[in-house]
Formats: C-alpha cells, sequence, structure tokens
C-alpha cells in the first residue's frame, strides 16, 4: 500500500492491499434483473470491439438468452449504428429504458440519450464515468440473462469504474494481429488481476481474408501470435474471426443481425458457462 493511499480506490488504479477488501458495486436500478455481466475490451480502437460486443449478443440471443449491450463507449458510441437503431430512449418512474433490437437486445448508449447523434460528447472523464455508472443505476435491464458491456479502448476512468460499478463476471479481449498482443494481453489480464474479475479470454479479429476465388486464408497482418501469448496467460483463444466485407457492408447498414458468420460460437459458449457455474 502506497503512503499516500486514502482507502478511496474510485480514483486510483494502483494494486494494494486497501484494494483487497471485497468490492462494493453500486446497486442496479431496482427494476433491472442481470445474471451474468460480461466486459468487452480492448488495447486500442478500432480493433473490433464494438462489433465483437453485437455479434456476442447476436450469438447469445441466438441460443434463446435475452441479451443486452451497455455502450460504455461514451465518446465513441457504435452499438446503436450497428444495429440501426437511431430512436431515443425513453424514461418513466421506473427509469431509463434501453431501445431493443430487432432481435429483442436491448441497447443504451449516449447516442439514445443526446438530440442529435452527430453531436459530439465533449465531457471530462469522471463526467463521461458517472454516465456510465448511471447506465447501471438508472436504467432498467429488464430479465436480461447477458449484459455486454463495450468499454472504451484502454484502461482509463471508464473501465476502473465499470470494475468497480459493476459486477462483472468475465472479460473478452479483442485484440487483432498488428497489435503489440503480448503487451496488450498483459495490461489486460493484470488490470483483470487487480479488479478480481475472471479473464474468458482472448478474441482475435481481422485475423486473416479469405480468398473469394481459391479459399486460402491470407494472413494479412503478418503471422499471428496470439496462440503463444494465450498460452502463456493459460487463457483460451475464443475465436479468430476474418476480415469479412459483408460484415462491414452489414454493419455500416445497421444489420449487424443479420450477419450469418459463427466465428464467434467459442466465445458464446465461454459466456454459458458462466451461467452454469
Ligand atoms: N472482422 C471484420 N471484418 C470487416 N470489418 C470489420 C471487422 N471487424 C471490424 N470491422 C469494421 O472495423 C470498424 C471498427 O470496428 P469497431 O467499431 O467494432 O472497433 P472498436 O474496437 O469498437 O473501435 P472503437 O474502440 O474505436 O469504438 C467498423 O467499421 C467495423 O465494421
Amino acid at each position: 500500500m502506497s503512503e499516500e493511499c486514502t482507502h478511496d480506490c474510485s480514483n486510483c488504479s494502483a494494486a494494494c492491499s486497501s484494494r483487497d477488501a471485497a468490492p462494493q458495486h453500486d446497486a442496479p436500478n431496482p427494476n433491472s434483473s442481470v445474471k451474468k455481466v460480461i466486459g468487452v475490451v480492448s488495447g486500442k480502437g478500432g480493433v473490433g470491439k464494438s462489433m465483437t460486443s453485437a455479434l456476442l449478443a447476436c450469438a447469445m440471443a441466438r441460443r434463446g438468452y435475452h441479451c443486452g449491450i451497455l455502450d460504455a463507449d461514451i465518446t465513441g458510441p457504435s452499438i446503436p449504428k450497428l444495429f440501426g437503431i437511431h430512436g431515443r430512449a425513453m424514461a418513466d418512474d421506473k427509469g431509463c429504458w434501453p431501445i431493443q433490437s430487432r432481435m429483442g437486445i436491448d441497447v443504451m448508449s449516449i447516442n439514445l440519450l443526446v438530440e442529435n447523434e452527430e453531436d459530439p460528447v465533449v465531457w471530462r472523464g469522471p463526467v463521461i464515468a458517472g454516465a456510465v455508472k448511471q447506465f447501471w443505476t438508472d436504467v432498467v435491464w429488464k430479465d436480461v440473462d447477458f449484459l455486454f458491456v463495450d468499454m472504451p479502448p484502454g484502461t482509463g476512468d471508464v473501465p476502473l469504474t465499470v470494475f468497480q460499478s459493476l459486477p462483472v463476471d468475465g472479460i473478452v479481449v479483442v485484440a487483432s494481429p498488428q497489435e503489440l498482443v503480448s503487451m496488450i494481453v498483459a495490461k489486460a489480464v493484470n488490470m483483470a488481476e487487480m479488479m478480481k474479475v475472471p479473464m474468458l479470454g482472448i478474441v482475435e479479429n481481422m485475423s486473416y481474408i479469405v480468398c473469394p476465388d481459391c479459399g486460402k486464408h491470407i494472413n494479412v497482418f503478418g503471422n499471428s501470435h496470439v496462440d503463444e501469448v494465450a498460452a502463456k496467460h493459460h487463457l483460451p483463444v475464443l475465436a479468430k474471426c476474418p476480415i469479412d466485407p459483408k460484415l462491414a457492408e452489414l454493419s455500416d447498414a445497421g444489420m449487424i443481425e443479420t450477419y450469418g458468420g459463427e466465428f464467434l460460437e467459442g466465445a458464446a459458449d465461454a459466456c454459458e458457462k458462466l451461467l452454469k457455474k
């Protein structure tokens, strides 16, 4: 424990004995019921974290689970766009209600609260973190089996707030092959250890492209090291997703739910296992 320790972990990410006490999570909205909370994290932006959160929720919805996505990426919210949701979330005396996608996935994002979805959110870190907290304490997540939290990249204010405020049951790390995957996974593993949250495994996105003529897998970013890195941390590789122009097209059209790829079934299995624990 550092000499300056104030025993207030809310603004500090140091691993110290003060943090050893069981985390005090915030109470959810009294009308919410959430069985499992899964954090989806990445080391940097643009590696496909939102896409993974969305496809994972779709995979679980196809298995019959009621899913929600809490878009904790306040300054770069992309979840509503992937699902083609453009409405405004409504609130009543019970709380603020998510908007349902065509498949019935509950979505809450800052873009469903601002007047114009192109307005930038120009807020300081603590205000952003406070908004994410309210997505847990004020939003009605009704009868949700799996709530996926799409985090902003990195290990800043928001991931810290999510891990302290929400009872996260597991973390999925999304990485792309060209990233410094070893360092990024190590950071995620260390953060998970500090926060006492189990890591479910790694999803490698943009792993390869499939040649449209001969079907050969081409490793556009060179050979992947994800298997070695995962083995070093005793983690499973949950999925290796190709670069698929169809996926980009459907994402842009707000039709991600119609994507047929089943690359994330391994990740879905890992989430489902949590229910049986
Ligand atoms: N496997 C893929 N094949 C084709 N396009 C992809 C794939 N994965 C992601 N994309 C596209 O790459 C872009 C970035 O993806 P996404 O928004 O999921 O990344 P992110 O890690 O969440 O980024 P940020 O942290 O900046 O929000 C999107 O336009 C998405 O459609």
